[in-house]
């Protein structure tokens, strides 16, 4: 009941909307009932009327029962538009309080998550929160005033009927709620569950397909997916048979309250009590009344689905962040020297450190290239300049301040990263561009790219820089994409470069040419550059050569023949 308190204190910014949408159904469902119910008295009153030829006032009821027609029909649809402007707004706010939460865990919090699974809870679990508003609270809200007016009404007739028809509410409105809750909690955990699954095995097929194919995988991964599939089917079937047990139990509690009322009711039409018409009324009173509790079953049926949406969004919202800002920043840096002092770290739940002791200085405007076999702790250093992790032990400054005393964003608004994976959102280039300076002029762009070496190129596209460059950037070869990346850098004018193996994996020619590119990238800028041989290197001052994060060599390029050692040693494991 936890999940449902911290629930409803989101909801407490639209309690205006919610009381607005809560009196219109209540008057709307009443409405209905005065409708069924005069119609049936007046009709009854005017056959006896026109038995025993007797004159009666027609003209109120009438009056009455027009009225509750057009109030009816005008408050179901003002119901409709309020309850779903008012879930469009929670709904709206709901995405925003999630992302807010989600993204100071990136990197680091989120490597633990799919993002098929994020997916899932960003859309289906935070729709499936607003299910708790318009089919939760408004039905047992409505219910609830609904049946205390009833009560007062039956009583005023004679307390026996009130007492009982409470009984019935209560059998259909309390009793079979309780049941599907019991029954749908399970299942309902486990659509929520198996939902985040299936999108994330549908991602990673999708992704994936080539390699699935290559490998003979993709008939594995779509039985797995339709393993899923058959799993939630299994339990919507459930939970809709369920559904129509609860449905049929409200309309045989209707029925069983009307024989009862029935009983009562005779005697005392018989004793003179009651009039013959009122009977009737009764009669389709109590039959219509029920229409307050029959929706409680279902809801409660989502509240298990709708409580496992709510836990699974709170998952991520209470994880702490692995960098936490200072409370009182310090301003951002305002010279680029970057030195490291005893730098550890190891990753959660790994064995061996990823770095251990690591010191290093790089005067501002310096060049630092930094070797090292695969796993030697290279691109954790970027991690850790980036603060996307906190070390375990050491310290980095920037400009002399400790790095911890700024702001992360700020930090990085400092820094610009060109990595051996760019990723290029599915947008046109000029968009993939621009989010390294939103307010970049054509002209910028333009002279970005011509640095970059990948004007000429972007230019002999038949949409130019308008080319959509398809998802994940998949229409660009590496090498291209990797100049979109420098040409970001670029954009971005941050003082700090940092280059993870940027031209990995590219002939020889192709290296050349975005080393030159590089090279105007790099110009008085403080450069971190990790290289993949020690080979080409004279654009540096200082080589470090990293080995199962620890420092094996530091210094001039004479400490290239001990880098050569490292990288060929283990390149020989
Ligand atoms: N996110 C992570 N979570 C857990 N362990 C990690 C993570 N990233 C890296 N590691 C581990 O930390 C060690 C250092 O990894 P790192 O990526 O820094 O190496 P690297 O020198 O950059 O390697 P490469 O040249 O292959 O990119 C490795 O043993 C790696 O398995």
């Amino acid at each position: 009941m936890n999940a449902l308190r911290r629930l409803w204190s989101l909801f407490v910014p639209y309690r205006g909307w919610m009381l607005l949408g809560i009196s219109v159904a209540l008057i709307t469902l009443l409405a209905n009932i005065a409708l069924m119910s005069t119609s049936a008295w007046f009709l009854t009153a005017m056959a006896a009327a026109g038995a025993t030829g007797t004159a009666m006032n027609y003209f109120t009821p009438a009056a009455l029962i027009r009225a509750s027609a057009i109030i009816r029909t005008a408050g179901r649809y003002g119901e409709r538009l309020i309850n779903h402007e008012a879930t469009f707004r929670l709904i709206a706010r709901l995405r925003v309080w999630f992302y807010e939460h989600l993204e100071p865990l990136a990197p680091a919090r989120l490597q633990r998550y799919h993002s098929g699974d994020l997916l899932s809870r960003i859309r289906a679990d935070i729709d499936a929160l607003d299910g708790l508003y318009v089919r939760v609270l408004v039905p047992v809200a409505v219910a609830n005033m609904a049946t205390l007016f009833f009560s007062f009404f039956l009583a005023s007739f004679h307390p026996l009927l009130a007492l009982s028809a409470l009984v019935f509410w209560g059998v259909a409105g309390v009793g079979l709620p309780i049941w599907a809750e019991r029954r749908g909690r399970i299942p309902g955990k486990r659509l929520a569950e198996d939902e985040g699954a299936l999108r994330a095995a549908v991602v990673d097929g999708l992704q994936g397909l080539a390699e699935l194919s290559v490998y003979g995988a993709a008939e594995r991964q779509a039985k797995r997916i339709d393993g899923l599939s058959r799993q939630m089917i299994t339990d919507q079937g459930r939970l809709a048979s369920d559904q129509a047990l609860t449905q049929a139990g409200v309309g045989l509690c209707a029925g069983l309250s009307l024989w009862v009322m029935l009983w009562i009711a005779v005697p005392l039409v018989e004793g003179g009590q009651i009039e013959p018409p009122v009977l009737a009324l009764l009669a389709l009173f109590i039959i219509a009344s029920f229409e307050a509790v029959a929706p409680l079953p279902a809801a409660f049926q989502i509240l298990g689905r709708t409580l496992a949406a709510a836990r699974r969004l709170f998952a991520i919202v209470d994880a702490k962040p692995e960098v936490i800002d200072p409370p009182t920043p310090s301003p951002r840096p305002k010279r680029f020297d970057i030195r490291c002092q005893g730098l550890s770290f190891t990753y959660p739940g790994a064995t061996e450190p990823a770095l251990v002791g690591l010191d290093l200085e790089v005067p501002e405007g310096g060049r630092l290239a930094i070797l090292g076999p695969t796993g030697s702790g290279k691109s954790t250093l970027f991690h850790l300049i980036l603060r996307f992790w906190e070390p375990d032990a050491g310290t980095i400054a920037i400009g002399g301040d400790d790095i911890r005393l700024f702001q992360g964003d700020d930090l990085r608004r400092s820094i610009a990263v060109v990595s051996q994976h760019t990723h290029l959102f599915a947008a046109n280039i000029r968009d993939n561009l621009l989010i390294a300076n939103p307010n970049a002029t054509q002209d910028q762009i333009e002279s970005a790219c011509r640095v970059a070496q990948i004007h000429d190129f972007i230019a002999a596209l038949p949409e130019g820089y308008d080319t959509w460059v398809g998802e994940t950037g998949v229409k660009l070869s590496g090498g291209q994409a990797r100049r979109v990346a420098i040409a970001r850098a670029l954009l971005k004018d941050a003082p700090i470069l940092l280059l993870d193996e940027p031209t990995e994996g590219l002939d020889a020619a192709t290296e050349r040419n975005l080393m030159q590119a590089l090279d105007r990238l790099m110009a008085g800028r403080t450069v971190l550059l990790i290289a993949h041989r020690p080979a080409g290197l004279d654009w540096a001052d200082k080589i470090l050569v990293l080995d199962r994060g620890r420092v094996s060599a530091y210094g001039d390029r004479s400490v290239i023949p001990a880098a050569m050692q490292t990288v060929l040693s283990s390149d020989l494991v």
